[in-house]
């Protein structure tokens, strides 16, 4: 018992000197409690203050008092006080044994100044092979091409002469060939594009091994890896070796600080800090219907634009593969062409490329796609389809044949993220196709829901378009009290998904529910362990009033938090005069951007506007899509001429130019998966009034008069009068609380709303989708 006394000493007091623990270890409680109170002295001599300071906050103080402690408890354990003699040995042999392990340890010291010697030569020359490692490192022609990881462009001249070497012949798979046939030809397609020098000459890895070649150089270039490299290759002698282990422990967090700042300054002496991505940096390929600022419809080719770009500034090679409904300049034509088989006809598509902030677009051409750029959803539902079996089946191929900067990505430690039902049969295939016959193996989907109300529903019929095995009919066979029993691409993309992404959190709760689940809740509350909730961004480089491409002419002018008052004002007036508005400084400028579709909740705002229009405010009304909710602009904007604007039509411009030059915006959306107008407007000192929904919910934190604090008005439910009522109370402080509408305003453009957060947590899908099996 008398030793538990001792115990809580040596924890407490000796954080940092738990080197004179770990030699206690073992010993009775007596000699334990003598040797502290030595301990405490020698620390003060040989450890120096600042050692046992910076962890006990009262410092030597707390030793001393200690000490003072055990000392009592020797006096009441019955120890004998008067054997000085024996005392005085025992400090002796402390003493010296001290003196034993700090010679030790300076020897070790000494073997981290000459390691860090060591690393800097192999980081400025090359990295020799490391004696029982079994990867060896020469600066071979691949790796220094991989060395320009985050910008394959870099070097891509000698990548290319590198796999041409490699890549003697033009590559030929598909799956209009036999399954057994596709096999093969996509086995022998990996091998011509392994880059893994080390693993083509091994002629015993399997083709897929050798078609997998990024893993390894990602491995090598991860300059992370010397971390761990390092200190097992020291050339220590036994005693070190074992004092290694010793010190290591006793000197806790501290030695291994000194081992990770040994690296950090080998990467800081380096040229390139490591990509943010660290070990995970990945080959992710984006597939989407529509990718701004190529061709967008709405929200979907936002998010296809950008969110690619963050992943890229986080080290990933990223690629966005969209079809070309239209010339789109500085795509190329990559010569590659390949057949692949839609509703039993053969069709070619052609691959064109193009590399655009670090970010490889790849457009997928057929006549199926060509002039559909201002209706990509046009024509009949088996129309449709077949362009997105089309899309599907030739987007999972060009990791194989699409060389980016001369090296195609290959499907090792790759990760596709698909969108939507458009391209929810993706994750299908790459299961069907590949994964089914040992292909593709280390490749993973993630499906994202933008929207769920859309999702490929048809007659079972419809499953023979999909081309895919009679068994697999049942992951799209779905029955619902609306539909019946029907073909459903969304529920069959969500099935085969390794993992599903949803665009807030709200929305992610309400997918559960069987009013936001439009029939699909049941299959993604069985996939809730798969499904995460992320907000989207924004491009804070597009929509950003500061340098806002449309607000340099017309009278519209950039502008900042610095020139807020004066810069909206400015692009106030510029609105109104372009539309034929009175210019009326003071009178509130209302304003609506979006899909006119039964979602976006346009007949309430129809509801509340004989109501608006006693409120002495102007309304601006801009969108696209429901013939008769189109109707409906018309009709406001002939009806209340001097006040009503109604642009029936797809503006990026205008949309712009509203969101810099409207004092509100109106979001009464029944349903919003996330909403990107109300970030766009909060992001410009535009005050949103919102359907507290969805992503609406997440994003806009209702203001708090009294504590000056959220972001804009919302209201519970998608009903005239709430929003009648929540746009009173916003008019009201646009009026009479000056000063409350600019803390908002500030607050809103203050927020980080840029991609890079939710880049990272995509991230973490990511990787959890690859180490999953
Ligand atoms: N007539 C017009 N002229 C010019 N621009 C127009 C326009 N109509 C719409 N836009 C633009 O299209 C985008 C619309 O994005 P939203 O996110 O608000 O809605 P959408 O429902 O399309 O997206 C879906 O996907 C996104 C992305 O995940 C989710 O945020 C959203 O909740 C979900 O419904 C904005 O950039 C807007 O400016």
């Amino acid at each position: 018992m008398a030793s538990m006394g001792s115990l809580p000493f040596l924890v407490e007091a000796n954080a940092d000197s738990t080197l004179m623990m770990l030699m206690l270890h073992n010993r009775n409680h007596k000699f334990s409690a003598k040797f502290s109170t030595v301990n405490a002295s020698s620390l003060v001599r040989g450890w120096g203050r600042g050692r046992v300071n910076h962890r006990c906050s009262r410092g030597l103080l707390c030793l001393v008092e200690k000490n003072k402690h055990i000392r009592a408890l020797g006096k009441s354990s019955g120890t004998s006080e008067d054997n000085q003699d024996e005392t005085d040995e025992v400090l002796q042999a402390t003493i010296e044994k001290s003196k034993k392990v700090l010679a030790l340890q300076r020897e070790l010291l000494h073997q981290i100044s000459q390691k860090k010697k060591l690393v800097s030569s192999i980081n400025s020359e090359s990295i020799p092979e490391i004696e029982g490692d079994s990867i060896s490192y020469e600066p071979s022609e691949e790796s220094l091409l991989m060395s320009s990881d985050s910008n394959p462009q870099k070097g891509s001249a000698r990548r290319a002469s590198a796999v041409e070497k490699q890549n003697g012949g033009v590559v030929s798979s598909n799956y209009i060939q036999s399954n057994e046939k596709e096999t093969s030809d996509v086995s022998f397609v990996g091998n011509d594009l392994g880059f893994d020098k080390g693993k083509l000459e091994d002629d015993n890895a399997s083709p897929l091994e050798k078609a997998r070649p990024w893993p390894f150089f990602d491995e090598k270039l991860n300059s992370k890896r010397y971390e761990t490299i390092m200190p097992d290759t020291l050339p220590l002698s036994t005693e070190t070796s074992s004092l290694k282990i010793e010190v290591l422990e006793a000197q806790n967090e501290s030695s291994i600080k000194v081992v990770a700042n040994e690296a950090d300054n080998v990467e800081s002496e380096g040229e390139k800090l490591p990509p943010l991505a660290g070990a995970n940096v990945m080959n992710i390929i984006l597939a989407a219907a529509e990718c701004a600022p190529f061709v967008k419809t709405g929200g979907l080719g936002d998010v296809a634009g950008s969110l690619p770009k963050a992943l890229a500034r986080r080290g990933h090679r990223v690629m966005v593969i969209v079809p070309r409904y239209s010339h789109y300049a500085d795509a190329q034509d990559t010569g590659v062409r390949k057949q692949y088989k839609v509703d039993g006809q053969d069709m070619e598509v052609t691959y064109f490329h193009a590399y655009i902030d670090g970010v490889d677009f790849v457009f997928i051409d057929s006549p199926n796609f060509r002039h559909l750029h201002d209706n990509i959803y046009g024509g009949g539902r088996e129309d449709i389809l077949k362009r997105m079996v089309l899309f599907c089946k030739a987007a999972a191929e060009v990791p194989w044949h699409v060389p980016c900067g001369g090296v195609c990505y290959g499907d090792g430690n790759l990760a596709f993220i698909a969108n939507d039902w458009h391209t929810a049969l993706l994750p299908v295939y790459l299961k069907a196709y590949y994964r089914d016959h040992g292909l593709m193996k280390y490749t993973r989907s993630v499906l994202v829901i933008h929207n769920i109300a859309h999702q490929g529903r048809g007659p079972v019929d419809d499953f023979r378009y999909t081309d895919l095995p009679e068994h697999y009919i049942n992951l799209f066979k779905l029955y619902d009290p609306v539909g019946g029993e029907h073909f459903n691409i969304f529920a069959a993309g969500l099935k085969a998904a390794d993992r599903i992404v949803t665009v807030s959190h709200g929305y992610a709760w309400e997918l559960k529910t069987s009013e936001g689940g439009w029939g699909l809740h049941g299959i993604i509350n069985e996939s809730d362990w798969k499904l995460r909730g992320i907000v989207n961004g924004i491009d804070t480089k597009d929509w950003n009033p500061k340098f806002d491409v449309h607000l340099t002419s017309d009278g519209y002018t950039n502008y900042s938090l610095e020139t807020l008052q004066s810069g909206k004002r400015q692009c106030k007036a510029a609105l109104q005069r372009e539309l034929g508005l009175p210019v009326l400084e003071d009178v509130p400028l209302l304003a609506f951007i979006g899909r006119l579709d039964q979602q976006k909740g346009i007949d309430i705002i129809a509801e509340a506007v004989p109501w608006m229009m006693g409120q002495d405010v102007q309304l601006i009304m801009l969108g696209t899509g429901r013939p008769d909710l189109e109707q409906l602009l018309r009709q406001f904007e002939s009806q209340h001429h001097d006040r009503i604007r109604g642009w029936v039509g797809f503006s990026v411009k205008m949309a712009h130019r509203i969101t810099a030059g409207a004092d509100i915006l109106l979001m009464p959306s029944r349903f919003e998966p996330c909403g990107l107008n109300q970030l766009y407007a909060m992001n410009y000192g535009t005050v949103p009034v919102v359907h507290a929904v969805g992503g609406l919910r997440d994003t806009v934190k209702p203001f708090n008069p009294f504590e000056e604090s959220g972001l804009g008005w919302t209201f519970d439910s998608a009903e005239a009068n709430k929003l009648i009522n929540a746009l009173g109370n916003c008019l009201l402080t646009y009026r009479q609380y000056k000063q409350s509408w600019e803390g908002l305003q500030r607050r809103g453009m203050t927020q980080d709303l840029s991609w890079d957060h939710a880049a990272e947590q995509y991230e973490e899908v990511l990787v959890a989708a690859k180490y999953q099996w």
